[in-house]
């Protein structure tokens, strides 16, 4: 049994996976992250690797606590990974897409892969059908763009997401959900597009926190599952394990 640890830029999320299932998610804040990983197993006490693919600012250290009880794994850039990595700044790529990109290459060997995390960044990663990974691109997610707006400006209102009445938005907030929500949904497809001139074939993963949101809104039709990193963190643990 293994608890897998995916630390983003605004929220931690955790899974104790059995082989491949996943038994339970949870999501917790970067100030509780000792406590709620002692809840967890203690909960379940069978666990004993713990995984973790952290962006954010939470440090290897904060997890070495755990290390007189189970197995710590911190994955870094100089894992092995399934794919030929071809950014050309590959010390720099985030950790959480090369999971990705590790998982959409297990999970759907040979042929092309696109894979979106809308997340508090929106990241496109591409890994062709010889598990080359290309590269992609970083955009503002979806809470981002409302909270920059309001930070940057000075008339602004910080507002929540709301689905928008129309393009035509007829007041300030209306104009501000038509700009993020519709630019949010228009920018996927329009990047969807654009790969499907470049390559005939992929398949699209789409997860992130606001991958269930979007899957109903976007004209592509594309496979959504918030939970693809979790799982990904767990398989590319055990190729790590398989290869090393
Ligand atoms: N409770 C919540 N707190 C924050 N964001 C949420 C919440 N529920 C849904 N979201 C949506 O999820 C998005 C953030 O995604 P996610 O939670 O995957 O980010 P994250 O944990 O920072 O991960 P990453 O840094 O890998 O993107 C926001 O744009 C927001 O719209
Ligand atoms: C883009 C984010 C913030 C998405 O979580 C993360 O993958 C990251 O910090 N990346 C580093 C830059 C890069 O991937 O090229
Ligand atoms: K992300």
């Amino acid at each position: 049994m293994i608890l897998t640890i995916d630390v983003g830029n605004t929220r931690i999320k955790a899974s104790v996976f059995e082989g491949n299932t996943s038994l339970e998610n949870f999501v917790f804040d970067k100030n509780e992250i000792e406590k709620k990983i002692e809840k967890i197993l203690e909960k379940y006490p069978k666990c004993s690797d713990l995984v973790v693919a952290s962006v954010g600012s939470i440090e290897k250290q904060s997890f070495l606590t755990f290390e007189n009880r189970l197995k710590v794994h911190f994955f870094t850039h100089e894992d092995v990974f399934p794919f030929q990595n071809k950014y050309a700044t590959p010390k720099t790529l985030g950790i959480d897409r090369m999971i990705l990109a590790a998982g959409a290459t297990l999970q759907f060997p040979k042929q092309n892969r696109l894979v979106i995390d809308a997340g508090t960044c929106i990241t496109y990663d591409f890994i062709d059908e010889n598990d080359n990974y290309l590269g992609g691109a970083i955009s503002p997610g979806l809470r981002l763009r409302y909270e920059s707006l309001h930070n940057f400006t000075a008339r602004l209102p910080l507002l929540t997401l709301e689905e928008p009445d129309s393009y035509v938005g007829n007041s300030t907030a209306q104009a501000i959900h038509s700009g993020v929500v519709n630019g949010f949904v228009y920018e996927i497809d329009g990047f969807i597009d654009e790969y499907r001139k470049e390559f005939s074939n992929f398949i699209i993963i789409l997860t992130g926190g606001d991958a269930d949101f979007l899957a109903k809104r976007l004209k592509n039709t594309i496979f959504a599952n918030s939970n693809f990193l979790l799982e990904s963190l767990s398989q590319t643990y055990q190729y790590k394990i398989d290869n090393d």
